[in-house]
C-alpha cells in the first residue's frame, strides 16, 4: 500500500520531491482571482415560485457559458451536509491506517477503494496532493455493503446523503430537460422498468374503513401519516360490495374481449368526445412510442346525462357501470370527509358538492405482455385529481416513485388504492403530495384497473384551504378555477408543478 498523503503530511516542512511538477504545469501564481463573482449562484427555491422559467434560463446560460454553475437552497439539509463533511474529516484524520489499509486497493474493479494521488501511483511523474475514496451509491442496497465501515456512522449518513444528491441531480437534469425543451424526464434512467422484481412500498398502508366511528381518530390519522409521507393508501371494509365489484370487473373483462367491431364505435382521436376508446394514450398518434394497454374513458356526472355516450355493449354495461359510480362516488365523499378532518379544514363539508362533483371513468386493459421489462403500460405521471380510486384486482402492477426509486403497491383484490392528486395536494397548502406513479406490464396475465378519477367541477375555485394558510404556511398559490388548472396540466404535458406556475 502506498503511504497516504493524510498519513504523513502534518509533520512535514517542504514538500517532496515527487510532488514537484515540472515548471509549466504548475498553478503558479495561486492570487489568481476568484470566479464566484462570475460563475452564477442559482436559488433553486425560485422553482416553486413565479420565477421558475428565469431560473430555469440561468441554470441553461451558466452551462452554455461555463458548463459550472453553483446552487443555494437546493433541500439538501445544512446539517447533513456538515454530518457528511465531519464523517469525512474523521475518515481521513482520525481512522487508524489499519482501517484504511483495508480499503486501499489498486485494483480498478475493486467496488469501494481508497487511493492516494490517481489510480496509477506507481507510474505517475507526478503524485497528486490528495487522498481519494470513491465508490457508487446506486442501486444502494447493493453497494452499501462494500462502503467503509468506520467511522461507525457512514454508511448511515452517506445513505441519507446520497440519496439526497441524486434527487437533487435529477432536479437539476429535470429543469436542463426543461430549459432544452425536451420532454419531462428526458433524463431519467428508468423510462424502461429494466428489471422485474420491485420490492413492496410499505409506505402504503391498507386501512379498514369498517368499524364505525370508534376507529375514527385512528383511521384519520393512518390516513394523513400516508398522505404526507407517499400520498396513496388502500383502503379495506370500504363499503362497497364484493359483488358489485367482481361484476363490474368480469364485465369489463368481456368488454376488452369483445370482436373488434363490436368495439370499432368507440374508437376515436377526437379529444371532446365524451367515451372513448384509446390504445396506448389519447395522444397516441403524436407518440413515436406506444403504451402496452387499451384505455376506455368517460365522465359519470350527471349519471343519467352521461350515460347515453356510454358503450351499449355488453348489455348490462350502463346498468352495472352506474351501480358501481354511485357507491365510488359515496366512498369518495367518505373519503375526502375523513382527508378533510385529518387536514385540519374546519368546515367538515368542505369538500362536499361542486368541488367533488365530478367523476370520471377510465379503465385500463393490460394483456400479458412479451417483454415487460421494455416498456411500460403507463409512464410516470402524477394525476391531476382530487383522489383517485383505482381497483387493481388480484394482479399488480401500479408503482410509487419514492426516494427515486420505482415501489410496488401490492395487489389486495378487497382493497381500493386511493391516490391524492395535485388538485387536493394545493388545497391542502401542500400538507399532502400526490406521488409520481406509474403502470408495469407483466408477462402472464391480463391486468385490468378500473381507475375513477373525482375531480372539482371544472368551474369550481381551487385555492389552498383557508385553516391552512397561515404565517408560517403561506399560500402556495392564488386561486383557480378548476378549468384553467387542467388547461394548463395538458398543455404542459402533464407537469403539475408547471401548469401551477401562473397561479404562482
Ligand atoms: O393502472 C394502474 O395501475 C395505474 C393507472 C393510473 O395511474 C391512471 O390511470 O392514472
Ligand atoms: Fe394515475
Amino acid at each position: 500500500m502506498e503511504k497516504l498523503v493524510s498519513s504523513w503530511c502534518s509533520n512535514i516542512k517542504a514538500l517532496p520531491e515527487s510532488y514537484i511538477f515540472p515548471p509549466e504545469t504548475r498553478p503558479g501564481n495561486l492570487t489568481v482571482p476568484t470566479y464566484n463573482s462570475n460563475i452564477p449562484v442559482i436559488d433553486l427555491s425560485k422553482a416553486e415560485g413565479q420565477n421558475r422559467t428565469e431560473m430555469v434560463e440561468q441554470i441553461l446560460k451558466a452551462s452554455e457559458e461555463f458548463g459550472f454553475f453553483q446552487v443555494v437552497n437546493h433541500g439538501i439539509p445544512e446539517n447533513l451536509m456538515n454530518q457528511a463533511m465531519d464523517i469525512f474529516k474523521e475518515f481521513f484524520e482520525i481512522l487508524p491506517a489499519e482501517e484504511k489499509a483495508m480499503l486501499y486497493s489498486e485494483d480498478p474493479k475493486k467496488s469501494c477503494r481508497l487511493l492516494t494521488s490517481t489510480p496509477n501511483y506507481n507510474w505517475e511523474k507526478n503524485h497528486l496532493w490528495r487522498d481519494n475514496l470513491r465508490h457508487p451509491c446506486h442501486p444502494l442496497e447493493e453497494c452499501i455493503k462494500d462502503w467503509p465501515e468506520k467511522p461507525i456512522k457512514y454508511r448511515e449518513v452517506m445513505a441519507i446523503f446520497s440519496v439526497e444528491a441524486k434527487k437533487l441531480g435529477s432536479r437539476i437534469l429535470e429543469f436542463i430537460a426543461e430549459g432544452l425543451g425536451l420532454e419531462s424526464g428526458y433524463f431519467r434512467a428508468d423510462r424502461r422498468p429494466g428489471k422485474l422484481d420491485f420490492p413492496s412500498c410499505n409506505s402504503v398502508p391498507v386501512i379498514d374503513l369498517g368499524n364505525g366511528d370508534d376507529d375514527r381518530p385512528e383511521i384519520v390519522e393512518q390516513m394523513l401519516k400516508a398522505c404526507q409521507e407517499i400520498g396513496v393508501f388502500q383502503v379495506v371494509n370500504h363499503g362497497v360490495s364484493e359483488e358489485i365489484i367482481n361484476e363490474t370487473r368480469s364485465m369489463y373483462k368481456e368488454f376488452f374481449e369483445m370482436p373488434e367491431e363490436d368495439k370499432a364505435s368507440l374508437i376515436t382521436e377526437d379529444h371532446e368526445k365524451q367515451c372513448k376508446l384509446v390504445t396506448g394514450s389519447t395522444r397516441h398518434n403524436g407518440n413515436k412510442l406506444n403504451l402496452w394497454r387499451d384505455n376506455l374513458k368517460h365522465p359519470c356526472h350527471p349519471l343519467e346525462d352521461c350515460m347515453k355516450s356510454w358503450p351499449e355493449k355488453p348489455t348490462r354495461y350502463r346498468e352495472v357501470v352506474a351501480a358501481y359510480s354511485t357507491e365510488i362516488k359515496k366512498l369518495g365523499s367518505r373519503i375526502l370527509e375523513l382527508l378533510c378532518q385529518g387536514l385540519g379544514i374546519e368546515n367538515s363539508s368542505y369538500f362536499e358538492g361542486k368541488l367533488s362533483e365530478d367523476l370520471q371513468m377510465s379503465v385500463n386493459y393490460y394483456p400479458p405482455c412479451p417483454d415487460p421489462s421494455l416498456t411500460l403500460g403507463i409512464p410516470p405521471h402524477h394525476d391531476p385529481t382530487l383522489i383517485t380510486i383505482l381497483h387493481q384486482g388480484d394482479v399488480s402492477g401500479l408503482q410509487l416513485l419514492k426516494d427515486g426509486e420505482w415501489f410496488n403497491v401490492e395487489a389486495h383484490p378487497n382493497a381500493f388504492v386511493v391516490n391524492i392528486g395535485y388538485q387536493l395536494q394545493v388545497i391542502s397548502n401542500n400538507k399532502v403530495k400526490s406521488c409520481e406513479h406509474r403502470a408495469v406490464t407483466n408477462s402472464n396475465d391480463t391486468r385490468i384497473t378500473i381507475v375513477c378519477f373525482l375531480y372539482p367541477a371544472s368551474d369550481s375555485i381551487i385555492e389552498p384551504a383557508a385553516s391552512l394558510v397561515n404565517e408560517s404556511n403561506p399560500p402556495l398559490c392564488r386561486a383557480f378555477q378548476s378549468k384553467e388548472f387542467m388547461r394548463n396540466f395538458y398543455s404542459m404535458g402533464g407537469n403539475g408543478e408547471l401548469a401551477l406556475q401562473p397561479f404562482k
